[in-house]
């Protein structure tokens, strides 16, 4: 093993699913799994197979279809858990178990209500049953923040002897110091002495996550578990943009260690999470915030102007931050131009329908723009992808509000080769469409979030409205997508599209079910 590798374990799909409002239908999760192969990371973390069917569905289809990256699914300390999670991740070519017990007295006295030697013996037994699965098996020591290196010691002792191969110390709630990890994660690699790598898992609680991460490698932890955007539970967990640039960028301060991670395409990454869950980065976000390379002052603009070192640590390209494109597409362009745009930025697997329909878009959005920009076409690819399940299809929309009216929308939708229509009014414009929507489809969503961000600036700005909706009460919110110069028009699409996904994961696990019967 390369003592200066790093290994990248990323959990968004885990952990990051844990921050509230941002999960994840199946296709989501595949599209986000396939660009994280993409990306370079080396584990996958992508999901808790035994928390529901959708979680198994979706570990389990995601270990079918990565091939360069490990996956893996974490497990309590429970037997069930870790067959599920083995059952999960069998299919992919690299897999891995990820179990975990918390070793903190706070956890075990009051949360698990169990002894340390109860902790220790689950520890080993889970250990021990994940071995008979897979060759691969992750422990974590969970809130080892806040434990008893003395404990913490027997604990990795027994764990490794009973074959873990990654031991994994969490600051499950973003407590330590850097200084005072940095010493836990010195202690605990000098005492695993090689037998196991030693990985930590920040919590951003006092906003340390990061800078915990690099101090344990700088101490000898080489597996950093990250997100995209630093989601996670509560304040999230330490981003992967920023460990890894910080990585990249001051690896002379870490005795050159590295990652093997394309850093050319995080800044796509975190499109893609971002449009996928609804939640934006912070525009002052390190890294992948709109304003990371923005500079605004007269004497910063003439210094970058006269050397871009002046005032960039990193290069914008580095993370794939296109600044400078040459080419501008406009109503007068062409499918090659578009396509050679989409290929420079970064989307080089879209297939020949999605091209075609992005590019029809593109024509529609021409003809009411005067500047198509690199972020108006990312974001028509990213919904053109995100929009495949079109079981309902919105193709009409007509809306009438006025300060003493009442509010009426009137909508058509496809359905097997049939269209519908139908008005009603609302509250509001946005509760006449929904009303409407839910009287034509025959089902009846409750809004649970609705989001709506401008692509670019100007008048003319394409509008993109995530909706969050619950369709029945024994399923989870399914999360849906519009994208227009319209805000009704695309707040429409959104709901629209949150009903498709619901719709096709529910015919998926149906399908499920009757195979396993
Ligand atoms: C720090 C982290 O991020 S941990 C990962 C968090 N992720 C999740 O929780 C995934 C989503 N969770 C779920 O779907 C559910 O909690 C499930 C399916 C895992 C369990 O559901 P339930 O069986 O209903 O249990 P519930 O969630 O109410 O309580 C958790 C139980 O697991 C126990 N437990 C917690 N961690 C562990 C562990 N690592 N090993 C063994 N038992 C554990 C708790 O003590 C509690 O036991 P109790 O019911 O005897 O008091
Ligand atoms: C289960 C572990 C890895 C975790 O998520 C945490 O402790 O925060």
């Amino acid at each position: 093993m390369d003592n200066n590798k790093i290994v990248v374990f990323d959990t968004t799909l885990r952990d990051g699913e844990q921050s509230p409002g941002c999960s994840m239908n199946t296709e989501e999760k595949i599209k986000v799994a396939k660009q994280l192969e993409k990306l370079g990371v080396d584990v996958i973390e992508a999901g808790f197979a035994a928390a529901s069917p959708g979680d198994f569905d979706a570990v389990s289809r995601i270990a079918e279809q990565v091939e360069k990256s490990s996956i893996c699914s974490l497990s309590r300390a429970v037997e069930n858990d870790i067959k599920q999670a083995a059952l999960a991740v069998q299919k992919a070519k690299m897999h891995r178990i990820h179990t975990f017990i918390a070793t903190s007295p706070i956890h075990m006295k009051y949360k698990l209500k169990m002894s340390e030697e109860e902790v220790i013996k689950r520890a080993i037994h889970a250990v021990e049953y994940a071995k008979t699965f897979v060759d691969d098996v992750e422990f974590s020591l969970e809130d080892a923040g806040r434990s008893e290196i003395s404990f913490m010691k027997e604990v990795m002792d027994a764990v490794i002897s009973a074959g873990a191969t990654t031991i994994n110390l969490p600051d499950t709630v973003g407590y330590r110091l850097p200084t005072e990890l940095g010493a836990m994660v010195k202690e605990l690699t000098d005492f695993a002495n090689n037998r196991a790598i030693i990985s930590v898992h920040n919590h951003n609680d006092l906003g340390l996550a990061t800078a915990n991460t690099l101090s344990a490698v700088a101490n000898g932890a080489r597996q950093i578990e990250v997100t995209i955007n630093g989601l996670g539970e509560r304040a999230g967990n330490s981003a992967l943009e920023e460990s890894v640039m910080a990585i990249k960028t001051r690896g002379d301060a870490f005795g050159g260690v590295y990652t093997d991670i394309n850093t050319k395409e995080i800044y796509a990454t975190s499109r893609l999470v971002a449009t996928i869950t609804g939640v934006e980065p912070q525009q002052n976000k390190a890294i992948v915030g709109k304003n990371a390379f923005a500079h605004e002052s007269g004497i910063h603009q003439d210094g970058v102007l006269k050397h871009q070192e002046t005032y960039e640590i990193m290069k914008p390209e580095d993370v794939g931050v296109i600044k400078d494109s040459t080419l501008i597409l406009g109503k007068h362009s062409g499918r090659a131009a578009f396509r050679d745009k989409i290929t420079t930025l970064g989307f080089d697997s879209v297939s020949n329908e999605e091209l075609n329909s992005a590019f029809e878009k593109f024509k529609i959005l021409a003809d009411k723009k005067k500047e198509v920009t690199d972020d108006d076409i990312r974001m028509l690819i990213t919904d053109e992808s995100l929009n495949q399940d079109k079981i309902f299809e919105l193709v009409g929309l007509q809306i009438s509000d006025c300060s003493n009216g009442v509010p009426t929308a009137a909508v058509s939708i496809k359905h097997n080769d049939g269209t519908m229509t139908d008005a009603n009014i609302g509250n509001g414009t946005m509760d006449a469409i929904f009303k409407t929507i839910d009287r034509l489809t025959g089902y009846n969503g409750e809004l649970q979030s609705y989001n709506v961000t401008s692509v670019t600036e100007g008048k003319d700005a394409l509008a993109k409205v995530t909706t969050r909706v619950v369709f029945d009460e024994t399923s989870p919110s399914f999360v849906g997508h519009g994208l227009s110069v319209d805000t009704m028009l695309a707040t429409a699409n959104a709901y629209v599209s949150a009903l498709n996904s619901y719709l096709s994961q529910k015919e998926r696990l149906a399908k499920k079910t009757e195979h396993q019967v």
